[in-house]
């Protein structure tokens, strides 16, 4: 059945077309994401969900998400949706990084020009037919000094343009370095030093717990008098109530604000304050930009519902289209062998530590990562996937490590997995063959060449006759089909394994019989996903 996607926002009809083109089932309802009820009521019907920002993904949206994969969000921002609980449902949230970035620069200039020469102000004045020459005195832009707080993607196309005005650019960006900053046009400075020498200031962070309030009624307050402010980025950044009152004391001459604490803003402080422009929320308002977005955010989550590719996630590495074709065995190999792991170990993994040998070690190995993690959490949680169970290890505090080593022997590749808890070490190691099967060749250090079905026996004993005989005539005589029978020693009397691939789960009273035969020390049915 084709995947379904909800467009709950205003989006261009670009995005609508490719779903369909793709072969995407695709709801256009561009209205219902400010309805809450009704999306909570419709939204499990669907595998993507498309939105901008006025669809606001809370829990109680994403308990009610029963087959939702993923959420592309037509933007940069993500804060209308609550990713930790997207990740722990195990749903990916995306977005497009770059699409609008030029628009919202361009915003951003166009708001410092309009503060600037309080262009607002002057056009409504004469379009009341007042022709108030005097009383709108501007400020020129060039050589004066623009700082930047944040100079990320859209940061830096401001620098950009901002040296094109021939304006001193500096930036507050404490994740980079000097040498990156001055490759942007800008020089490095404290935030301290910005407040102290800007002209304007422009914010370019997300909304974060350290850039909320960054400009704090202090922090407005080192500010050089006659600062212009611009906040295009989010509302939050700056203490709104705190700038009106340097905007009424002369302190600040002026601010553009795009966005604001509240939205829709319908209410703010900062509301006819003299030289305040503000604009509701237009800083990717362009066609283009709209264009960019909805194509983009199409394209992406039409990727991943149909190939597994992912693009832009927020809460997953990426894995592109080629990886994933390439990947696919080796992802569904990690996934066995966590899964093997996790249905063996009930006590609580301390650690996770991962071998990637030869061209296993060329791949995408956070991406393997997550498929091993999911497979073993899978056995205490089925509804786990790669996106949650990363977060799921987290919360439990379990240590995972990778190893990546050059071929070392006859496999051309293989990966292999160790869990820690307080008890034990436990391991496992698998391949992929040419047919892209994968293969468990190692388990407990004993060598060994099983194919992987959906479900299995695993049983351990002493290498002792009659084990082949008992395994065999207990499933003949209770109707279980053995498909395949895989047997390994570390020596002769040693310890032994087996590894039978039934067409059928063994039942109990099956297994209860191959216990009281006293011949093994563990006899675990196991269930794999091959689909
Ligand atoms: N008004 C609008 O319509 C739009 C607003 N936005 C907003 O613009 C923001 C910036 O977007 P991008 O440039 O694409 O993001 P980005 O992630 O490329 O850049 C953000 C920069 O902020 C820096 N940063 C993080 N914490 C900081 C801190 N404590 N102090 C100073 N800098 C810090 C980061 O190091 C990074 O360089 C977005 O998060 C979004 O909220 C984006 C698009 C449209
Ligand atoms: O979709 C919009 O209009 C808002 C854009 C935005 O704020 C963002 O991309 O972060």
């Amino acid at each position: 059945m084709a995947p379904k996607v909800l467009v709950s926002d205003k989006l261009s009809e670009t995005a609508v077309q490719i779903f369909r083109d793709r072969g995407i089932d695709v709801d256009f309802m561009p209205d219902v994401g400010k309805d809450k009820e009704k999306l909570a009521e419709i939204i499990g019907q669907y595998d993507g969900l498309a939105i901008r920002s006025a669809t606001k993904v809370t829990e109680t949206i994403l308990a009610n998400a029963h087959k939702l994969k993923v959420i592309g969000r037509a933007g940069i921002g993500t804060d209308n949706i609550d990713k930790p609980a997207a990740s722990k449902k195990g749903v990916i949230v995306m977005n497009t990084p770059f699409g609008n970035m030029v628009t919202t620069a361009e915003h951003a200039i166009a708001m410092m020009f309009a503060v600037a020469r309080q262009i607002p102000d002057a056009n409504a004045s004469t379009h009341a037919g007042k022709w108030e020459k005097s009383k709108f005195m501007g400020s020129e832009l060039t050589n004066k000094t623009l700082g930047i707080i944040g100079i990320g993607n859209i940061g830096s196309v401001v620098a950009d343009r901002a040296r094109g005005l021939k304006m001193k650019v500096i930036a507050y960006d404490p994740t980079l370095s000097a040498e990156k900053i001055a490759e942007k046009g800008a020089e490095k400075v404290e935030l301290d030093d910005l407040l102290a020498r800007a002209d304007f200031i422009t914010l370019h962070t997300p909304l974060l717990e350290a850039t909320r309030n960054i400009l704090s009624r202090d922090a407005l307050a080192r500010t050089k008098k006659g600062v212009r402010i611009v906040n295009c980025a989010r509302g939050g950044l700056v203490d709104e109530e705190a700038l009106a009152e340097l905007l009424k004391s002369g302190h600040v001459a002026g601010a553009a604000f795009d966005v604001f604490s509240v939205e829709p803003a319908t209410d703010n402080v900062l509301f006819n304050l003299p030289n305040v422009v503000c604009t509701p929320h237009l800083g990717a308002a362009t066609t283009e930009a709209q264009e960019n977005v909805a194509l983009q955010v199409a394209e992406q989550m039409s990727n991943y519902l149909l190939t597994g590719a992912v693009e832009n996630a927020l809460n997953m590495p990426s894995v592109t289209a080629e990886e994933a074709k390439v990947m696919g065995p080796w992802i569904k190999l990690a996934d066995h062998l966590g899964a093997f792991i996790g249905q063996l170990t009930d006590e609580p993994i301390k650690a996770i530590n991962i071998l990637y040998d030869g061209e296993a070690s060329t791949m995408n190995l956070e991406a393997l990562n997550c498929a091993v993690v999911s497979g073993i959490m899978k056995a205490t949680n089925p509804d786990v996937n790669m996106v949650s169970a990363p977060v799921m290890a987290k919360e439990r505090g379990v240590q995972i490590s990778t190893t990546s080593q050059d071929q070392s022997g006859a496999f051309e590749g293989y990966i292999k997995v160790t869990v820690v808890t307080d008890k034990r070490e436990r391991s496992i190691a698998g391949t992929v063959f040419s047919d892209d099967k994968p293969r468990f060749i190692q388990i407990k250090g004993i060598n060994i060449d099983a194919e992987v079905g959906a479900h299995m026996l695993y049983t351990t004993n002493k290498d002792v006759p009659g084990i082949i005989g008992t395994l065999g005539q207990t499933m003949g005589e209770n109707g279980v089909n053995i498909a395949n029978f895989t047997l390994g020693r570390n020596k002769a009397g040693g310890d032994a394994i087996a590894l039978l691939y039934v067409d059928a789960p063994v039942p109990d009273p099956v297994l209860a019989k191959l216990k009281d035969t006293g011949l093994f020390q563990q006899v675990q049915p196991l269930e794999f996903d091959v689909a």
